[in-house]
């Protein structure tokens, strides 16, 4: 059979098979002209998408990248917080109340944490006085919130150190409190499934886990209630009942000389935990609780994995308003996944506490300082990072204050600070020469060492600092590539 050939093209096979068939009817040409509409249409769409895949690599590209660096607990998420306070103040009040299961499961992580310390106490020492039995408990099978963990064994010795402090009352206080423990683990997993520690609140890596809670804060205001023992009804409204519900034995432990007599002598600093809210229960124990922005900053949810944040600043011109900022985990295990950013941001903020009297959570044998220092070392001296801008954040200088006011003396947890004077301003300028002099002697090229002293916590204080380092950060983009 001969092609029906196009006259002005009588050799274009692809044209030939778009022309109409010969002896088309009405109804076949109608049906061709709507399919041949429909693949354009497809066609177009698909045009489309590319044209904007296309916009959206290229506006990235031209985009701002920041890397957030530092051991775990040093501030990190926190100063993100911070930019999306300072810079996208919408996007910060659409979250907050996300922020309050957090806000509570932390609360119950420290009464967890002290009911541990009195089991341990009472376990080791017992109580002060005799006391009546209670039935289905004893001093030795009778545990109830679990062993205790981390550094509060009973420090044996002086005789203030054996002294049984402890009463029956505490037992029952303690006894009231238990159910606690399990119904925050049940709670966590509803809010944060698959947590990689039931214990701990941790967020994963593109969970987009706000939007989760906000979804079951909507589902709970569309359903019935239902009683209260039944499991599918919780989400962010059980945090608030169980808080609710055990508010007076809280501050009833809390506000017990007992009970900080026999932390102190374990040597758990409850205060020193991140997300501490205990000063403030009756605030947060009540229903319709909205965090304020300083609990938001307070909030200790911590990150495994990586997540990516990406900024439209609400405050900049058009054009230089993109913002990718990565937020990591800085837990030991979790650092391997920090190189794989190395190559595409313009900036990194490395936030280093000045916790001299701390350890690693993952390694008790590690102080704190000397952990960040390594950290920065590598960073330093990374050649992939070599036209990187590093700003440091000297970060916790609050909690450096007050452990300095409470009488620690640096050179017993750092013995090369010697017998400088103990006071904020010394402490402060030896640690940063130590970084300096780091970032000099390791950077493979000469770069401008930036830093800061900060208490990321503090949202007006950080808002200025990062108005600066925004500013810093663009002039370094713009004047290292070619965006403009
Ligand atoms: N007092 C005080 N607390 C701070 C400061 N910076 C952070 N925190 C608290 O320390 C805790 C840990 O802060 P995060 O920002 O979660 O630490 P991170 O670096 O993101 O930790 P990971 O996610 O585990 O890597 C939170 O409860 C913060 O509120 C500070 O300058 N002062
Ligand atoms: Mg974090």
């Amino acid at each position: 059979m001969k092609a029906i050939s196009n006259p002005r093209w009588p050799d274009d096979p692809f044209a030939a098979a778009l022309m109409p068939p010969p002896k088309e009817t009405e109804g076949e040409r109608v049906k061709r002209v709507q399919e041949q509409e429909e693949a354009a249409r497809i066609s177009r769409e698909i045009d489309e998408g590319l044209l904007e895949t296309k916009k959206l690599i290229e506006r990235r590209r031209k985009a701002t990248k920041v890397l957030l660096l530092g051991q775990a607990e040093s501030g990190k998420s926190t100063t993100l917080k911070n930019f999306q306070l300072s810079f996208c103040p919408s996007q910060f009040k659409q979250e907050r109340t996300a922020w309050r299961s957090v806000i509570q499961l932390n609360l119950i992580k420290s009464v967890r944490r002290i009911l541990q310390v009195i089991q341990d106490d009472w376990d080791h020492i017992g109580p002060a006085k005799p006391i009546s039995p209670i039935p289905g408990f004893s001093r030795q099978s009778g545990s109830l919130v679990g062993p205790s963990s981390g550094p509060n064994s009973p420090k044996t010795g002086d005789k203030e150190d054996r002294e049984p402090i402890l009463t029956d009352a505490h037992r029952r206080l303690l006894m009231r409190l238990s159910p606690l423990v399990s119904m925050e683990e049940n709670l966590v997993n509803k809010l944060f499934p698959h947590p990689p520690d039931p214990k701990e609140v941790s967020v994963r890596g593109g969970t987009n886990w706000k939007s989760y809670i906000a979804k079951l804060g909507k589902e709970r205001d569309q359903k019935p209630i239902r009683p209260r023992s039944s499991q599918s009804s919780a989400s962010q409204e059980e945090g608030t009942h169980i808080l609710v519900t055990f508010k007076e034995d809280i501050i009833a432990l809390w506000n017990d000389p007992a009970v900080h007599r026999v932390l102190k002598r374990r040597g758990c600093n409850i205060r020193d935990m991140s997300g501490f809210f205990l000063d403030d229960v009756r605030r947060i124990a009540v229903q319709n609780y909205e965090p304020s922005d300083q609990d938001i900053m307070k909030a200790r949810l911590k990150t495994v994995g990586v997540e990516e944040y990406h900024f439209v600043m609400e405050t900049v011109s058009e054009g230089n308003g993109d913002w990718y900022i990565y937020d990591v985990g800085g837990s030991r295990n979790l650092r391997s996944q920090w190189a794989s950013f190395f190559d595409d941001v313009q900036a990194i903020i490395f936030l280093a506490p000045l916790t001299f009297n701390l350890n690693l959570e993952e390694d008790p044998t590690i102080n704190r300082i000397e952990d960040s220092i390594m950290i920065w070392k590598a960073i330093c001296s990374n050649k992939l990072l070599e036209r990187t801008a590093i700003i440091l954040f000297l970060n916790k200088m609050d909690v450096l204050a007050t452990a300095l006011e409470s009488g620690l003396r640096v050179k017993d947890y750092v013995i090369s600070y010697g017998d400088s004077p103990n006071d904020v301003p010394s402490v402060t300028k030896y640690f940063r020469e130590k970084f300096r002099t780091y970032h000099k002697k390791l950077s493979p090229k000469p770069r401008t060492f930036f830093w800061h002293e900060t208490s990321v916590i503090d949202t007006d204080a950080t808002g200025a600092i990062l108005f600066g380092v925004r500013e810093g950060i663009l002039r370094y983009h713009l004047s290292k590539s070619d965006v403009i």
